[in-house]
Formats: C-alpha cells, structure tokens, sequence
C-alpha cells in the first residue's frame, strides 16, 4: 500500500488523471478509454451528455456506471454563475443526491476562459449549498487563493485553451499556485500528448484533468494508456526530487581521479 495518498473532498483515490467523457465516436469508445485512463473520477458535461435528462435515448451511465467510477457533474457550456447553479442542482437531482461537482463558468465561445468573478459568485453559492467543488480557473494566483478561501475542495488552473492541446503555458503561476494552496492542485485542460501530463505532476501537481488529448487522438485507448504511465511517471519524479539544475557545464559520469596512464 502506497503512503502518497490523494484525496479529494475526504476520499481517496490511487489515480490522479481525471478524464472526460465528451468528443468520443461513442459511449463504447468512451469506456474503452476511460478504462486504459486508469481514471476513478469521469466528468460529464451535464448540459451536453445524457445521464437521464433525456429518456429514452442511450445513458453514459449504463458505460460507466456510477458503481465503478466517481462522477464529476460540469457545467460545461455555462457562461453566468446563475446557469452553473442551476445545472449542477439538476445534476444533484439526477445523481441521487451527490455533491461532487467540477465548477466551470466560461467568458466567451471564442476562447472558453474562464469568466473569475461569475465562477467566484457561483462558488460561493455552491459551497454554502453542499456542494464539494472543483473549481476551473485561470492560472491567477491570487484568484486561485480566493476560491480556496471560500471552500473550494479542489482548485484547477488550466494548462491553456480547453481543447487547444497547447500544452503547460506558464509552469511559472502553476508553481505560484501549488506552493501557496493548501487543498489540491490539478491542471485542467489544454493537455495536447502524455510529456505536458507528465510535466504538469514534475511541478507539483496533485492531479490532471483532460479530455480532447485523449479523445481526439488518432487511437484514443492507447492515448489513455499513454497518459496512465505519463501521470504515474510525473508523480514519481516530483516525489524522487529532481537533480538541482547547474549553470550550463559538464559533470563526467565517470570518476576522474586514479585513471590509468594511457600508454605512450
Ligand atoms: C472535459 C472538461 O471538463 C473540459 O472542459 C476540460 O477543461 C478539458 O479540457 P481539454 O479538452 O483541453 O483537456
């Protein structure tokens, strides 16, 4: 049993990818996937995909039941703090109660970053309502703090764009960040292949949260796996501490004292 715990909101979990559900050719694909992900937490976009608001048609939760995975309800597609409340009430409804939530309330189609003072206002809102919120952000750290004050369980700075696949813009506010915060830290979204996963743990991390790097790949399950070994491998690293970085000179691998005279 490993003594590198990762918790959210009390619970425990051996991964720390957290992998969306949203962009797959289908709900078969997407379980496919999810499960080479190793991933325990699935967020679902609850304005966008079917967890029984819609009768009748196929549920994501006969793929990925509830009994084997933890949803993470999103308001993807929300732009007022008003509209993420609401859409998470609904999922509470549908999810019998739960309260885990991913907290995401946009600024514009154009670039989908988020809008900091509706997601502060529906924060507020949503913790004082029971909710255990995982919260989207810039990578502000200041903002980052504030959603941490007012009980955010969890605070996710993103890497860059959603679905941009642009990789770790500023490793140096993530830094910022992970050393000022007390609850987790995970990057959430602009993950483009397995190295900014890996990079994202190496930092300090204590999570990552993707969706498009995997789903868009051009063989999604073995993407999922890539990124299994990526996180384990960024983990290990952060934990083995890293050889201090030098000014740029040479160290031979080699002993150079007591070497054998070349002979003349
Ligand atoms: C699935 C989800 O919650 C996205 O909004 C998230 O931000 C992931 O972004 P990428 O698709 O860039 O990984």
């Amino acid at each position: 049993m490993s003594d590198d715990i990762f918790q959210i909101a009390g619970k425990t979990y051996n991964s720390r990818l957290i992998v969306g559900t949203g962009k797959y050719q289908d709900f078969a694909q997407t379980r496919e996937a999810v499960k080479a992900s190793g991933a325990e937490i699935v967020t679902v976009a609850i304005r966008r995909v079917n967890i029984g608001q819609n009768a009748g048609e196929a549920s994501l939760l006969d793929y990925l039941p509830p009994s084997e995975f933890t949803y993470l309800p999103n308001t993807a597609g929300c732009y007022t703090a008003e509209d993420a409340i609401r859409t998470l009430r609904l999922a509470r409804e549908l999810l019998d109660g739960h309260k885990l939530v991913k907290l995401e309330v946009l600024g514009d189609q154009h670039t989908l970053f988020p809008n900091v003072r509706e997601t502060l206002k529906a924060a507020e809102v949503l913790v004082k309502d029971g909710f255990d919120v995982m919260v989207y952000t810039s990578d502000d750290p200041i903002i980052a703090k504030e959603l941490q004050e007012i009980g955010c369980c969890a605070v996710m700075p993103l890497a860059s764009l959603i679905g941009s696949g642009m990789g770790i813009l500023n490793p140096w506010n993530l830094r910022l960040i992970i050393e000022q915060l007390s609850v987790p830290v995970l990057v959430d979204a602009g993950v483009g292949t397995a190295s900014d996963a890996t990079i994202a743990l190496e930092l300090g991390c204590d999570g990552i949260l993707m969706n498009t790097a995997i789903a868009h790949a051009k063989d999604p399950v073995r993407m999922a796996r890539a990124m299994k070994l990526a996180v384990e491998a960024g983990r290990e690293s952060f934990l083995a501490g890293r050889m201090p970085k030098k000014l740029y000179s040479a160290d031979p691998s080699s002993p150079v004292s007591g070497l054998i005279a070349a002979s003349k």
